[in-house]
């Protein structure tokens, strides 16, 4: 039995890995389970999953959950902090890092340093410190399971290659709702445009980032850490149907691909099942199903981001830390219409060109990064509203 801590449990990915814990209860159980605000739904999943933690990001939400479980041997946590405590439970034997943005950097290091295996949905911790998570973890001897549908692809295909080194490796993105679009279309798009996307139900904040193309730029800098690839070495191939998951070139110029229909319960369950599959009843990828699977370039003259996350993996050092807190505030001014979808650019770009440069920053450092980055973003969004 494989006893799961989920950080985020409420959210897309948390709540499509409670489906899979669901399918196999022999095989999987949950001892904590986490939410920021959605105290309902986390009391729900604690009533029916019955693990021995649960926090509720939100301290003012303290008492209702803690009332809501009190007839249970639930233990009610509250707080940011918190999260950094139940990640290291005896009774955790691996972390499912599904919440959203920097908040997951903190847990993730203290559930590496007390050897707990990640099964690593967010991102944004590679993308503000990759630097120091790939070497805290191999010093730990803990596995970097990744749960995102493309490098779960990679990491699949490379199984059984560890002898071969990687000439490439080329991500696909579906190209979001504005695939084909340039800068004029995008001056005036809305909210509820930039949250449809063609083939994934997601959170809102990786929604936009597809949108923008963001979350592929967010994907190069995560699958340079996880696969340690230069820049040079990583692709980005438009492939609107998001049945190739991602791809794998060796030195010989052979290319493997991990194919399927676009689920997350797939790469979800590979991460806590690893390493072995598991039977699952997914629905089945039928190529009859599919007359063409197509491939272009991605278009990085309207879709700035994409360029701005090459650029800031190339810099290296706290650069992709600003980049990624440049973002967080400019998709949650978007998604509050203080600014519009082009000015998210604008506003990565000012951060970068700004912020200060550090080369080797410690975990400090990225966290001061991410703190004086969000202000000076916060700025801008106010001088836009003036
Ligand atoms: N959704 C997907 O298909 C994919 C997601 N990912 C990555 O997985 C991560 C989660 O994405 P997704 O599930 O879509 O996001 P959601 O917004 O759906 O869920 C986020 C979860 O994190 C919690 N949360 C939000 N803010 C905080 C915070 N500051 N501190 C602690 N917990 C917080 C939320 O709680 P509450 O509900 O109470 O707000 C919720 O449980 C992201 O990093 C994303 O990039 C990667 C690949 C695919
Ligand atoms: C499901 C998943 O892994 C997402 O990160 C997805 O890839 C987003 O789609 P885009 O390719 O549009 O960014
Ligand atoms: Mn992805």
């Amino acid at each position: 039995m494989k006893r799961i801590a989920i950080l985020g449990s409420t959210g897309s990915i948390g709540t499509q890995a409670l489906d899979v814990v669901l399918q196999h209860s022999a095989a999987f159980s949950v001892s904590v389970l986490t939410a920021q605000s959605n105290a309902d739904l986390l009391i729900e999943q604690a009533l029916q999953f019955q693990p021995s933690h649960v926090v509720i990001g939100d301290e003012q939400k303290y008492e209702f959950v803690k009332k809501a479980l009190s007839g249970s041997s639930i233990t009610v946590l509250a707080g940011a902090e918190a999260l950094q405590e139940v990640v290291c439970l005896d009774n955790v034997d691996i972390v499912l890092t599904a919440l959203v943005g920097y908040a997951g950097l903190l847990p993730t290091v203290k559930a590496i340093k007390s050897g707990k295996p990640i099964a690593l949905a967010n991102k944004e911790t590679l993308v503000v410190a990759g630097s120091l998570i790939m070497p805290l973890a191999r010093e730990m001897g803990v596995p970097i399971l990744p749960v995102d549908s493309e490098h779960s692809a990679i990491f699949q295909c490379l199984m059984g290659e560890s002898h071969n080194p990687i000439e490439k490796v080329i991500l696909t993105a579906s190209g979001g709702p504005f695939r084909g679009k340039k800068r004029a279309d995008l001056e005036h798009v809305t909210r509820a445009q930039a949250l449809k996307h063609p083939n994934w139900s997601m959170g809102a904040k990786i929604t936009i980032d597809s949108a923008s193309l963001m979350n592929k730029g967010l994907e190069v800098i995560e699958a340079a850490w996880l696969f340690d690839v230069k820049a040079s070495q990583i692709d980005v191939v438009v492939h609107p149907q998001s049945i190739v998951h991602s791809l794998v070139q060796f030195e010989d110029g052979s290319i493997k691909a991990q194919l399927g229909l676009p689920d997350m319960k797939l790469p979800i369950q590979f991460a806590l099942g690893y390493p072995n599959r598991m039977q699952a009843n997914f629905p089945r990828f039928d190529f009859r199903d599919f007359a063409s699977l197509t491939f272009e370039q991605p278009d990085m003259e309207t879709f700035r981001n994409l360029g701005l996350a090459f650029q800031a993996l190339d810099q290296g050092g706290n650069m992709p830390c600003i980049l990624n807190a440049a973002n967080e505030v400019a998709v949650d001014a978007f998604l509050k219409d203080e600014i519009g979808f082009l000015a998210m650019s604008d506003l990565l770009a000012d951060c970068m060109a700004k912020g200060t440069f550090l080369l080797n920053p410690s975990l400090e450092d990225y966290i001061t990064t991410d703190k004086l980055t969000r202000e000076m973003a916060q700025m801008w969004v106010k001088k836009q509203n003036k």
